[in-house]
């Protein structure tokens, strides 16, 4: 099926689940539509995997686990990892326009971030697996420890529709780095790269039923039986706070190994030393980049007074310019939300951030000339507080509230008055204050005068509310493996 859209021909897919090297439908035929975001219309099927084709999956995972995967040495892993990620390189017009297709955001991002990332996940664990080493201990003469790795075994891999490739490939490379096999269930919003990474997985040379591939939603659905089945050792899962707790209770029922990276709402703290160009520059992007739709996004801006009424100026005056509409034209900077029922949460905290007392600097509507399509302009809102359910709940939308502060204790304490701890940003020139207040923030990764510069050896994830583990470097090996510890006595 192909969609014309602002002179780009894009051919969407019909996505099956990949169980034991092969492309296949639901046993009993179900499908459900793929939406495109940008028009309302049906992109395509999607098969609607349930507990019998989850089964199929995880069965052909475990077989895969003694079969040549299991012989093939950290070196061989890397190869093949590496493979992976020349082949999504290698075809990356192509997963760019699906992801576009499949989530609304523009074009241009797919390209510059989220394809490239994809590809370099599997670079960065193909080189990382090289250096790989574990721990020994001598006991004086009279013994000696060493410890070795080796996979957690089966591992579900629960993905979400923001970053639909960039996600999945941040879990799935070190997944397989570590020698494990693996269940992917892709949020149902976005199917179509997933689906197109298992045939890259295989044409790379990863074994049949290494990597398998289930569609469907979560409760009574794929989700819940990934999350329920007895023989998956493991899950890795990225998407909101709530159906983490939903995992997890499900989950607990065969003490599976659980790494969740969850919800935020993350503040950006900016000092009036900070340079305000620069600041806002960046600001712009980790307010509306990706429409919003991002965990990291610095939704809770807090200004010190003394450059407030300068910086809420020029940042909505630069936020009036960004273009909101179709994803495939050049100039837009903020696409279509992912789906109706998103855009009608997100608008619903607009509302409610009018009835809360706050005024609504820019945006807040759905642009006129835009009537099909999940279309938000990106909104500004000033005059709430931290008692504010706005201030206080994940919005994932182009929607950001800018607060005044006075004393950095006082930012502080607004900064960590929140049950979430994922990510946080803070601008300041004062290199001790830098230091000082980064080191008081409850976040699981802080970044100073910058936003979402990414090297992927530093633990990733969240704290509180906001996950549980890190992934990342060697991080990601102490999850997606189990250490035994081996005591020779001399
Ligand atoms: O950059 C990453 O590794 C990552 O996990 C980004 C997560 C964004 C979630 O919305």
């Amino acid at each position: 099926m192909a969609t014309q859209t602002a002179g780009t021909k894009v051919k969407a897919i019909d996505c099956l689940h990949f169980i034991d090297g092969q492309y296949v439908p639901s046993r009993n035929g179900k499908t459900f539509a793929n939406i495109n975001p940008a028009t309302g219309e049906v992109l395509g099927t999607v098969a609607e995997g349930g507990r019998e084709e989850v089964d199929l999956a995880v069965q052909a995972a475990r077989k895969a686990l003694k079969g040549p995967w299991k012989k093939m040495t950290a070196h061989d892993r890397g190869a093949v990892l590496r493979r992976i990620g020349d082949l999504i390189l290698e075809r990356k017009d192509e997963l760019a326009m699906l992801e576009t297709l499949d989530t609304g955001k523009p074009l241009w991002l797919s390209n510059s971030v989220d394809i490239p990332r994809a590809a370099y996940n599997f670079h960065f664990f193909a080189d990382y697996i090289r250096a790989l080493g574990t721990e020994a201990f001598q006991q004086d003469d009279v013994a000696i420890n060493y410890s070795i790795r080796r996979p957690v075994g089966v591992v579900g891999l629960i993905n979400p529709w923001n970053l639909p490739l960039l996600l999945l490939t941040w879990k799935l490379a070190p997944c397989l780095a570590a020698g494990n096999t693996t269940v992917m269930k892709p949020a149902e919003l976005t199917p179509m790269t997933a689906t197109v990474l298992a045939e890259i997985c295989r044409d790379a040379g990863v074994p049949d039923g290494v990597v398998n591939l289930v569609h469907g939603f979560g409760p009574d659905s794929a989700g819940a039986a990934l999350t329920e089945h007895p023989d998956v050792n493991a899950i890795s899962f990225t998407g909101e706070t709530t159906t983490g707790k939903i995992i997890m209770s499900a989950a607990a029922k065969t003490l599976k190994r659980l790494s969740y990276e969850l919800g935020g709402k993350n503040p950006n703290i900016i000092f009036a030393d900070s340079d305000l160009d620069e600041v806002i520059e960046t600001t712009i992007k980790s307010s509306f980049i990706n429409q919003g739709e991002v965990c990291l996004c610095g939704s809770r801006i807090y200004v010190e007074r003394t450059a407030y009424d300068q910086f809420v100026e020029k940042f909505v005056a630069k936020t009036k310019q960004l273009t909101v509409g179709d994803p495939f034209d050049p100039n837009t900077k903020v696409g279509a939300l992912i789906s109706e029922e998103h855009f009608d949460r997100v608008n619903s905290y607009i509302q409610l951030a009018k009835q809360e007392g706050g005024q609504i600097l820019t945006g807040g509507k759905r642009p006129e000339s835009l009537q099909q399509g999940y279309y938000l302009e990106p909104t500004i809102i000033t005059g709430l507080d931290n008692s504010c359910r706005v201030v206080r709940e994940e919005i994932f939308g182009p929607v950001v509230t800018i607060t005044p502060f006075d004393r950095e204790e006082e930012v502080i304490e607004l900064a960590n008055d929140t049950h979430y701890g994922l990510s946080a940003s803070l601008w300041t020139n004062d290199l001790r204050r830098a230091h000082r207040v980064a080191g008081q923030i409850e976040a699981g990764i802080i970044w100073v005068n910058t936003w979402f510069l990414r090297d992927l050896r530093t633990p990733f994830g969240g704290m509180k509310q906001s996950g549980i583990g890190r992934e990342g470097g060697m991080h990601s090996f102490e999850f997606y493996s189990e250490l035994s510890n081996i005591c020779i006595k001399l």
